[in-house]
């Protein structure tokens, strides 16, 4: 293993039911980075997301920080990996704090109204991160979705472990937010966490990735900076488009325009 790799898979497969789902994935990747998985619907995203992070069974070897994760025990994995699920929803009239605190209970901190300095400290750098500190005391229940999937990135937030996944964390969010979302992230990355994000938006993907991971058919297809990683062939072979593309402010612009 490099001596900066952060996450190591080698050969992951997974199977669901009958099916094949995930075949033969390696990957490398260093902390402070920020990293977007991207492929067509059913590409297999989010199983990986959930692979890597021990939420299902596969074959093949992960390796966090130099550790077999077959290796840890199931609080240690929740300690090691943040992991924000899909479309994440709250169904318990929760005040938004509470919920952000539940990001501590892979720590020790089991009751969100008894944390120690230290956790109450994560708590309000996470909701101060995700820009949530003004709804601590509304209840989940009674909040907009885009208010919702804030809370919920704080909860991620707070874990503050090396390995964040997060599925779709811009999904139901407005563009403000989304642009907002993705540059907390960065920082979150650049203050040395491997953030790991997936998204359907190539734009967003394009200018914020360090290095973006294409899937197709349970496959990884392309990885590597943006500009490469998101080739025009890329574009045409796996999604099926052509892109417009273009730089500003020193960033890339990429839009999909046309099918291919
Ligand atoms: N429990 C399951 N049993 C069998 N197949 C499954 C199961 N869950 C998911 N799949 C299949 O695995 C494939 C990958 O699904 P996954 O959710 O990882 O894709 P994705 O890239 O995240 O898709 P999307 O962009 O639509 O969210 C899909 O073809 C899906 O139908």
């Amino acid at each position: 293993m490099s001596e900066d790799a952060v996450l190591v898979a080698s050969s992951l497969s997974v199977h669901l039911g009958k099916r094949l789902v995930l075949s033969d994935i390696s990957l490398t990747l260093p902390g402070r980075r920020l990293v977007a998985l991207v492929g067509p619907n059913g590409a297999g995203k989010t199983t990986l997301l959930r692979a890597l992070a021990g939420l299902l069974p596969s074959e093949g070897r992960i390796e966090i920080r130099g550790d077999a994760l077959s290796s840890l025990s199931l609080q240690e994995r929740a300690r090691r990996f943040a992991y924000l699920p899909q479309g994440h929803q709250v169904h318990w009239p929760l005040p938004a704090r509470d919920v952000v605190a539940l990001g501590r209970y892979p720590h020790g901190a089991y009751d969100p109204g008894r944390l120690t300095g230290h956790d109450a400290d994560a708590v309000a750098r996470a909701m101060q991160m995700a820009d949530v500190l003004n709804l601590s005391d509304r209840r989940v229940t009674e909040l907009s979705g885009g208010e919702r999937s804030r809370v919920a990135l704080a909860r991620v937030l707070a874990v503050e472990a090396p390995v964040l996944l997060a599925d779709e964390p811009t999904a139901s969010l407005d563009p403000r937010y989304q642009i907002e979302v993705l540059i907390k992230l960065r920082a979150t990355a650049d203050n040395g966490t491997l953030v790991i994000v997936v998204t359907h938006d190539l734009g967003l993907a394009a200018r914020f990735a360090d290095t973006v991971l294409v899937m197709s058919e349970g496959r990884l297809v392309s990885q590597g900076p943006p500009a490469s990683a998101l080739s025009e062939a890329i574009m045409a072979e796996v999604f099926r488009i052509r892109t417009y593309r273009a730089d500003h402010e020193h960033e890339i612009v990429l839009v999909p325009w046309a099918e291919a």
